[in-house]
């Protein structure tokens, strides 16, 4: 039924990894803990959740973006290449992050656009300074290069002599992704992609990026997005408060049986499209993290068991996650 099993052959295997930056008065900031997964390639893996629950802080540590208040736990293999060894991305060099990994081992598609654009040089000159730093294309090859780049993001070739100001939403994500394209990196991850687009727009952006993981990439595709996990993701991973509490099929997770985790059931039941029944209450500091489960205090089925941290039980964190047969009991009550 579920597949949250390691795919064998992962370009990416991310182990217990935790981020935590220090505070003024000795205080820290839990903001990803412990967190697991593979990812193949070919595969989409979307990590959903609220806004705030540590999203982006992962895919920092995972391209070493992260601020210098940052310290990491775990680990994060890049599979090695036939012309590059395995690397650990949370113990590499600065150095080593980026003349080899950021770009050439793994793309990052920005959450805003516009803020990785250079706003004062055309997209045309900043795919052909990328194509020139990271592919060995020769000088009168580089326009044309740059021009497939685009082609592949399809970006329109006859806008790439415009500036960043002069570009639509649309254009703007499209041509931040042609640049996280062109060194073919084996590894994508896409940070919010569809922040601030249309339905059309993101229907057309997830589509795209779906493409690309079809040519045999590893997309992480962070969103708080359902609709657009769901069109995309091969699997979820629905994160809490710095935790990913559920990890499986999305096909499950979307269609039949359905969520697991209490509060990736009410992540769904919150749409408007499903029942339109938001979680009551907040969730809680990152700075300020209660012992045990972070979600007891908006779950309706805690008990004193919740005041341990529940282990992941076939992907799911959580003490009341009932068993397949409970489950089909349940669900004429809960239709
Ligand atoms: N440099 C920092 N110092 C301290 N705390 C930070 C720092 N950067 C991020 N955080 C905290 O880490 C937590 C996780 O933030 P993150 O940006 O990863 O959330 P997110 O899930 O990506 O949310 P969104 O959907 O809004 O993008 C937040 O509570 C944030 O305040
Ligand atoms: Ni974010």
């Amino acid at each position: 039924m579920t597949t949250a099993d390691p795919p064998s052959g992962a370009v990416l295997s991310v182990r217990g990894l935790s981020v935590r930056f220090r505070m003024r008065g000795g205080r820290h900031v839990a903001a990803v803990t412990d967190a697991s997964f593979d990812l193949a390639p070919g595969e989409c893996l979307a990590l959903v959740g609220e806004s705030g629950c540590g999203k982006s802080v992962l895919a920092s540590a995972l391209l070493g973006l992260l601020p210098g208040n940052a310290r990491t736990a775990g680990s994060a293999r890049l599979a090695g290449t036939a012309a590059q060894p395995a690397i650990d991305l949370l113990t590499a060099s600065e150095r080593e992050l980026a003349r080899c990994v950021r770009g050439r081992r793994a793309g990052l598609v920005p959450q805003s656009p516009a803020a990785h654009l250079t706003p004062v040089r055309t997209v045309r000159a900043q795919l052909e300074e990328t194509v020139r730093e990271l592919t060995d294309v020769s000088r009168h090859e580089l326009r044309s290069a740059a021009e497939g780049a685009a082609e592949r993001a399809a970006f329109p070739v006859d806008h790439l002599d415009r500036y960043p100001h002069q570009l639509s939403g649309g254009l703007a994500q499209r041509a931040a992704t042609a640049l996280a394209l062109v060194g073919e990196a084996p590894l994508l991850i896409a940070d919010e992609p569809t922040t601030g687009l249309d339905r059309d727009l993101v229907d057309r952006t997830v589509d795209e990026l779906r493409r690309h993981a079809a040519d045999g990439r590893a997309l992480l595709m962070i969103t708080h997005d359902l609709a657009a996990a769901e069109r995309i993701a091969d699997r979820v991973a629905v994160m809490y408060a710095g935790r990913i509490v559920e990890l499986g099929a999305a096909a499950d997770f979307f269609g039949a049986p359905g969520p697991r985790h209490p509060y990736a059931r009410g992540l769904l039941d919150a749409l408007p499209e499903r029942a339109f029944n938001p979680i009551p209450g907040q969730p809680p500091e990152l700075g300020a993290l209660p012992d045990g489960c972070a979600f007891a205090a908006r779950c309706p089925h805690a008990t004193a068991a919740c005041e341990a941290v529940p282990e992941p039980i076939d992907g799911v964190s959580c003490h009341h996650v009932p068993t397949d047969a409970q489950a089909r009991a349940q669900e004429p009550a809960d239709a």
